[in-house]
């Protein structure tokens, strides 16, 4: 999920009623969440792993200050780090910090999914994945490979951050007074006894596991923890790492449950893209993967999918799904012209095909990238625009949006094809 990088940027975008969009609930930023869909979708999904619920102190790890590693998450395993490792755990004074944070059961699991995985991982909490910290591990990819890695990009992450607090900031169902107060009433109640407390957890456990469709082997770690000041259970998503060539990923808006548009998820021209037959049977694929798979499953009317489709363009894979609200890019759209498309109306005469679902992709390689940048407006570290020449992060976000904007007309030069492979979650 994509989201604003400032609460004035926030302000401007969340009057989504009167732009047009459908007011966003609880229920639908919810329905987004990884744990709630993949369990659905697993056949049609990458291999993933959640870990949940994550402990408080560990949440508390991510939003402390400075950036410090564990001690023990790095590729040397507990007992040690390797002097690089050290060196990663930043300022000297922040050294002392890191000898005091530990999380082995943590590191452990992550261990574990690692060698299930082949060695690296993709990593989510329960929305967002960090990329705006992507240049914070050598290949400036998700690609991690330790639980440090894991760790250091998740710390060093906004978009991390806005999962932590501001997830559901614009719902119109959201109360955040009400919510912390009855966390509250819940803190202060008597303790337990131990038993009673046991049962507690093992109750929360079950409701966990059937929540996650764990079945026979680990797709979800469950253990217990502390109830934090937070009205929602925080998930470390661990994605089976593989090459996705860009190319061949897209941007699905489905609205009133109709698919009405497609956008190329990349930046990038693509020659191959461009033939009418190549775009037509894009199209009917992902028409057809659509009804065949989603429409009549996924709890939301209006919503945007993530899909990735494997080079010999024989099978489509469930990346992401997000909702349909300002806060999730609109790529080659922009979000008033999907909200005025009304794919229910009668089309003007019976032997006209429909035009939906509306695809673009970058039509033109003569854009060059400095004008048609890989992030867009809302998909950057904040630390960067605050630093970059005195403009507020909002007055920044417009500037980006109109250059993102003017640039869609034209468009940059390609990226080499990789090949993506065993990529299927079951
Ligand atoms: N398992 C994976 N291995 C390698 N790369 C991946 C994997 N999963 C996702 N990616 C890459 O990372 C990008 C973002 O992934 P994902 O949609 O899960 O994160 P996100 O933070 O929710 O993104 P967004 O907010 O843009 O939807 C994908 O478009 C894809 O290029």
């Amino acid at each position: 999920m994509s989201r604003p990088s400032s609460s004035e940027e926030l302000q401007d975008s969340t009057d989504s009623s009167a732009a047009g969009f459908p007011p966003l609930t609880r229920a639908a930023v919810l329905a987004c969440q990884f744990s709630s869909w993949y369990p659905t979708f697993r056949k049609h999904s990458p291999k993933a792993t959640v870990i949940k619920p994550l402990e408080d102190r560990f949440i508390d790890y991510l939003e402390s200050d400075g950036l410090f590693l564990p001690e023990g998450s790095g590729p040397m395993g507990v007992s040690e780090l390797s002097d690089d490792e050290d060196s990663r755990n930043g300022s000297e004074s922040e050294d002392d910090q890191s000898w005091q944070v530990t999380f082995p059961e943590l590191d452990a699991d992550i261990r574990r999914i690692l060698t299930k995985y082949d060695g690296a991982v993709f990593p989510k909490l329960n929305w967002s994945s960090p990329q705006d910290a992507a240049w914070m591990i050598p290949g400036q990819a998700l690609k991690c490979q330790c639980p440090a890695d894991v760790y250091l990009l998740l710390k060093s992450s906004d978009f991390i951050s806005h999962d932590l607090d501001h997830a559901f900031d614009e719902c119109v169902d959201y109360e955040p007074e009400k919510e912390e107060e009855s966390v509250q009433e819940e803190a202060s109640a008597p303790p337990q006894d131990d038993l009673a407390q046991l049962a507690a957890q093992l109750a929360l456990q079950e409701q966990e596991t059937s929540a996650t469709d764990s079945s026979d082997d680990e797709e979800a770690l469950e253990r217990p923890t502390r109830r934090r000041k937070s009205p929602y259970k925080f998930e470390l998503v661990l994605k089976k790492w593989f090459d996705m060539p860009k190319s061949q990923e897209w941007r699905c808006f489905v609205k009133d449950r109709k698919l009405v548009a497609i956008s190329q998820r990349d930046t990038n021209y693509y020659d191959f893209l461009q033939p009418e037959d190549v775009q037509a049977d894009l199209r009917a694929k992902i028409s057809a993967f659509f009804k065949d798979e989603i429409r009549d499953v996924f709890p939301s009317q209006s919503y945007v999918i993530d899909l990735y489709l494997t080079r010999g363009n024989d099978r489509l894979f469930i990346i992401d799904f997000n909702p349909y609200a300002p806060q999730t890019d609109a790529l080659l759209f922009a979000w008033e012209s999907l909200n005025a498309l009304s794919p229910s109306a009668p089309s003007s005469s019976s032997s006209t095909p429909s035009p939906y679902p509306l695809l673009r992709v970058i039509d033109s390689p003569t854009m060059s990238s400095q004008t048609m940048p890989s992030f867009s407006h809302n998909r950057y570290p904040k630390d960067v625009v605050e630093l970059s020449d005195g403009t507020s992060i909002a007055d920044f976000a417009k500037e980006w949006a109109k250059k993102l904007e003017e640039g869609v007309k034209d468009s940059v030069g390609g990226e080499e094809e990789r090949e993506g492979s065993d990529v299927a979650g079951r």
